[in-house]
Parts: C-alpha cells; structure tokens; sequence
C-alpha cells in the first residue's frame, strides 16, 4: 500500500534522506522509530504530497507523490507532528470546515462528524472551544480531521508525543479501532516501547537511513526486562506504598520519605504500565509525577541493525 524507491531528500547540501526504500502491506500497522532529526517528517510530508523528493520516489496505492499527488491524496489521512488549531472553533464547528473543505455535502456532514467524534472519544466535547480542550483531546481531534475523507492510509507524525500515560493508554485504544476498520497506519515516535505497543511491525531510521525492520513480536523479545519507575509524591508515601504493592507486576518497591518518592521494578508491558500509571493518578496518592529510567534504544537498535542495513 505504501513504497518508497530509493527516496532521497536533501535540503541545499544537507541530505536528509538516503536511498529509503520501504514497503508497508494493506492493513498493516508500521512504526517508524528513530531518534530526533532521524529524518521521520521528512519522509511523512513527502509521503503526504507536501514535500517534493529529491531522487526517487514513493507510492501510496500505486500513485506516484510525484505524478499523481492527487490521487494519493484522496487515500491518505496526515496528521502533522505541529499542528494549527483553529480556536475561536467550536469542536463541531472544526470538523465541519474541514468536511466542507473536502467537498462532503451539508447534508451529510453531521452525522458524519457525530462518528469521527464518537470515534476519538470526544462526543461529549462537540460544542467545546477548541482552545479548551486538552493536549491529548486536540490530538485526538486532529486525528478525526485526518480521517474526514474516509482515507485507506493514515499517516500520523508522533501522535502520542507530550502526551500522560492515561491520554497515550485512550490514544492506542483508538488505534486498535483503526486497524480493525482496515485502515493501513503508518505511525512515528522515538520511543519504540510506545510504538511496540501499537504496530506489527517496526522500522528503524537513523539518519535518514532505514538501519532495520522487524516484527513487533521479535522486539519484544528482544526488550523484556523489568523497567525502574519513579513516583514523586506531594505528601506521605504511606498510601503510594499501599496501592503499588498490590498491582501485579510490580516488585521490589522501596519508600524515600525523605526525597519523598517511591520506586519500584516493573515487569509487565507498556500497556500494563500505562494502565497502572493512568489508574495511580486518577486516585487521590497525592502523585507529583512519573519517570521511568530509560529502555536503552541504543541497545536496542544495536542489536536491531546487526549484520548491516536494510536495503
Ligand atoms: N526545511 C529544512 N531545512 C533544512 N534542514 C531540514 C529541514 N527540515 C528538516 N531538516 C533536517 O533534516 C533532518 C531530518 O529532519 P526530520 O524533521 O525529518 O527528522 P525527524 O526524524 O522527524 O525528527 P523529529 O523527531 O525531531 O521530528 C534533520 O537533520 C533536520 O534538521
């Protein structure tokens, strides 16, 4: 559904993009990784007619970026890693410009857009400012632009980046939905376990180079391995201590009242970890907030790329 052939992208004398040859089947979810300036937007605009290549070229359904950005057009949904918001909108009121814009007729477009919203899970904020709405709603929100036309290829620029772990666990279930309306989803981060969690298959881009690609299930393997999580606590640990100690996969936990957190291994997935973190701040724990000590991505895609690229 969607390929590249040798696609080159140089700005002056800057190459961005090397030779990226990449093919990605019908109904596939695939997850771009790679860490900042690797060359993910690059290839995204190109993919969505808004960047020319330098040499080569890429096809979304078998039209040509190049010959037939408008055909390749109507099949994609873009969803910009910056985007601009259009605030003295209402939610509704959003949508319906861009369903206009877009040629669907009046008559058509709410219910329409009462689907995209239900969708997103922003029903209940149709008549809401967009200037009021959450990170994680507008998002959301741009994702249901991004799927006005019906289009079979989305292409979404770090979706879930800046998002909290409740916002990223609402983000991935949205995603699920997509793959199972067929749609074919291509998808950036520089996190891998955030996109190990949504895709069935990675991709790993340095440089403007596609260093590996590999099935999700083989990364996992390849991950696994308890995670340290830190939480930072406003006041007494006693409460935190009690709510972490119970929740599966959680183990040796240890308080610092003085430094007033509480840190512990965790061996379940990032969905699981998304699930209790989402849960630990909806209670009344006093949480200041999370981290989490880094998944070495070096290690992990050094072991990706060994025996050379791909071509
Ligand atoms: N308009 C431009 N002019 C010059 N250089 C650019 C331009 N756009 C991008 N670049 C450079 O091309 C490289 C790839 O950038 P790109 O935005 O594609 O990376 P990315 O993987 O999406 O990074 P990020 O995760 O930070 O968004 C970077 O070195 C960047 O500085």
């Amino acid at each position: 559904m969607i390929k590249t052939r040798n696609l080159t992208k140089s700005y002056g004398a800057f190459q961005a993009l090397h030779d990226l040859n990449l093919e990605i089947g019908e109904g596939s979810v695939f997850g771009f990784v790679g860490a900042n300036g690797a060359g993910k937007s690059t290839t995204f605009s190109i993919l969505a007619t808004l960047l020319p290549p330098t040499s080569g070229d890429a096809f979304v359904g078998g039209h040509s970026v190049r010959t037939s950005p408008a055909e390749v057009r109507r099949l994609i949904g873009y969803m910009p890693d910056f985007f601009g918001v259009y605030d003295q909108l209402k939610t509704e009121e959003y949508l319906d410009f861009y369903a206009a814009s877009y040629g669907i007729p009046a008559g058509e477009r709410k219910v329409l857009i009462g689907q995209l919203l239900d969708l997103v899970n922003l029903s209940e904020k149709q008549d809401a400012y967009v200037d009021s709405l959450s990170r994680g709603m507008k998002q959301r929100l741009c994702l249901a632009r991004s799927l006005i036309h019906d289009p079979k290829v989305l292409i979404l620029d770090e979706p879930a980046s800046g998002l909290d772990p409740r916002a990223r666990v609402e983000m991935r279930e949205i995603m699920k939905r997509l793959k199972h309306m067929d749609k074919t989803i291509l998808i950036s981060s520089h996190i891998l376990p955030e996109l190990a969690e949504m895709c069935d298959e990675i991709g790993v881009i340095d440089r403007g180079r596609l260093l590996a690609r590999q099935s999700v299930r083989e990364i996992h393997s390849m991950m696994k391995g308890d995670r340290v999580i830190t939480v930072k606590l406003n006041g007494p640990a006693a409460a935190a201590v009690k709510f972490f100690e119970e929740r599966p996969f959680v183990s040796s936990l240890r308080r610092d009242d003085e430094a007033g957190e509480v840190t512990f291994s965790f061996g379940g997935s990032q969905a699981d970890q998304e699930e209790l973190l989402a849960a630990a701040a909806a209670g009344s724990l006093g949480i200041r907030s999370f981290s989490e000590e880094e998944t070495d991505l070096e290690d992990v895609f050094l072991s990706l790329t060994k025996g050379g690229g791909v071509s």
